[in-house]
């Protein structure tokens, strides 16, 4: 079908919102345009976390001599836009204000403060209001956000790379690289892009992993390490203090920064509550076979990243069994094969 005056100016705001990509979160990305007569007369996204929204920097890069036309405009945004005064105020108001007779939105913010409030205050001052333009697209791009607010839980990556025969460590649980160095850089900045990381208390114990992002630019993930009984050995990296660390006990740790879990009934979901409460937008969790199956069986995953290397193993620890995958995507990178599955 071809693609509608809409739906361009909207693929628009969604390759402007990606720019965001990295410093907004944990709000959502969100990228707008304005329009006069089928010309983009503005532009603007959401360029860091607690600055501009989208429609003021959209606004706001209106050249001069363009300005007489805004009465005259339409402005396209991928999200709904906000009617609460948070770190900026809103921005259906200087919609308003602006004298903007038509605004075409995205999606509906499932933010609270703002869910449908946006389009009520935009329709009360007489604005023209479309909603729906690429919604999937809209929604998909902020898959975080929407988890979070609509679950009220991080949202869950579950990544892990197995031989070419399904095994995740070699006989013993003993570690074993798997994926090529070229993978690895991918993983890490998969590493940048979600706020924590996790593993459980024998990958902890056996790999004595850094998991932090060394291969990629940009920022390190919260390390979260579930250790229900402090058998991880403190002279472990998790332990050097090099970036924000926190464990899952059922033990006060007077020194570190813990959560705390009253046994391992319920433990994941009583886990992303508290995540939640800490306003943890996602995690990707990298193991082991114990953990990730754990998430798996709970049903608590949105997406799994499953890294094939080349080479078979005689034995070891079997990778985990995936249940209701939808497969979306597969890479070949160098000698690994990447399997990328989200939550049908
Ligand atoms: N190739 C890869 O991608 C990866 C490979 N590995 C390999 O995997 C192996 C370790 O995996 P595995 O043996 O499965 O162990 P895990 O690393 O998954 O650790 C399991 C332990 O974590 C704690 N735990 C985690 N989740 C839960 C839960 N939901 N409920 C209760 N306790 C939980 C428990 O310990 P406790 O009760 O003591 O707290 C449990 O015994 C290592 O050999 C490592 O090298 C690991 C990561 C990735
Ligand atoms: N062996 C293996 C992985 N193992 C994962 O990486 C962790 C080590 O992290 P770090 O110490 O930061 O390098 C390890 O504990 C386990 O979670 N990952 C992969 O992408 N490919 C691999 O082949
Ligand atoms: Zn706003």
């Amino acid at each position: 079908m071809e693609q509608g005056r809409d739906e361009f100016f909207m693929a628009r705001c969604l390759q402007l919102a990606r720019l965001g990509a990295g410093h907004v979160a944990p709000n959502p990305m969100v990228g707008a345009v304005l329009v006069c007569e089928g010309r983009i007369i503005g532009e603007g996204y959401h360029r860091h976390y607690g600055q501009g929204h989208a429609e003021v920097n959209c606004i706001a890069s209106v050249r001069t001599e363009d300005r007489h036309l805004i009465p005259r405009s339409t402005i396209y945004v991928s999200l709904e836009p906000c009617a609460h005064h948070g770190k900026t105020p809103p921005c259906a108001d200087l919609i308003v204000a602006e004298g903007i007779p038509e605004c075409v939105i995205g999606c509906i913010d499932i933010f609270a403060k703002v869910a449908g409030k946006g389009i009520a205050r935009l329709e009360a001052a007489g604005v023209r209001v479309k909603t729906g333009v690429l919604e999937a697209e809209c929604k998909a791009l902020n898959s975080r956000f929407f988890t979070f607010h609509g679950l009220q839980r991080p949202y869950v990556v579950l990544k892990w790379a197995q031989s070419s025969n399904g095994f995740i460590a070699a006989e013993g649980g003993r570690p074993v690289r798997i994926s090529h160095p070229v993978t690895d850089r991918l993983v890490h900045k998969w590493r940048s892009e979600e706020a924590a990381i996790l593993v459980g208390a024998k990958t902890a114990q056996g790999d004595n992993p850094r998991l932090n992002n060394r291969l990629w630019s940009g920022r390190q993930p919260l390390r979260i390490i579930i250790d229900l009984n402090d058998k991880v050995p403190a002279s472990h990296q998790v332990y050097d203090k090099s970036q924000p660390t926190v464990f899952v006990t059922t033990k006060a740790k007077p020194d570190q920064d813990h959560i705390l879990v009253d046994g391992v009934q319920s433990l994941l979901p009583q886990l992303l509550q508290e995540l939640h409460a800490r306003s943890v937008q996602s995690v990707l969790v990298e193991g082991g076979a114990y953990t990730l199956q754990h998430f798996i069986n709970d049903g608590l995953w949105d997406e799994a990243r499953v890294i094939t290397g080349a080479n078979p193993l005689p034995t070891g620890v079997v990778a985990p069994t995936l249940h209701g995958a939808v497969l979306e995507d597969t890479l070949l990178l160098e000698t690994d094969r990447l399997f990328f599955y989200r939550h049908g």
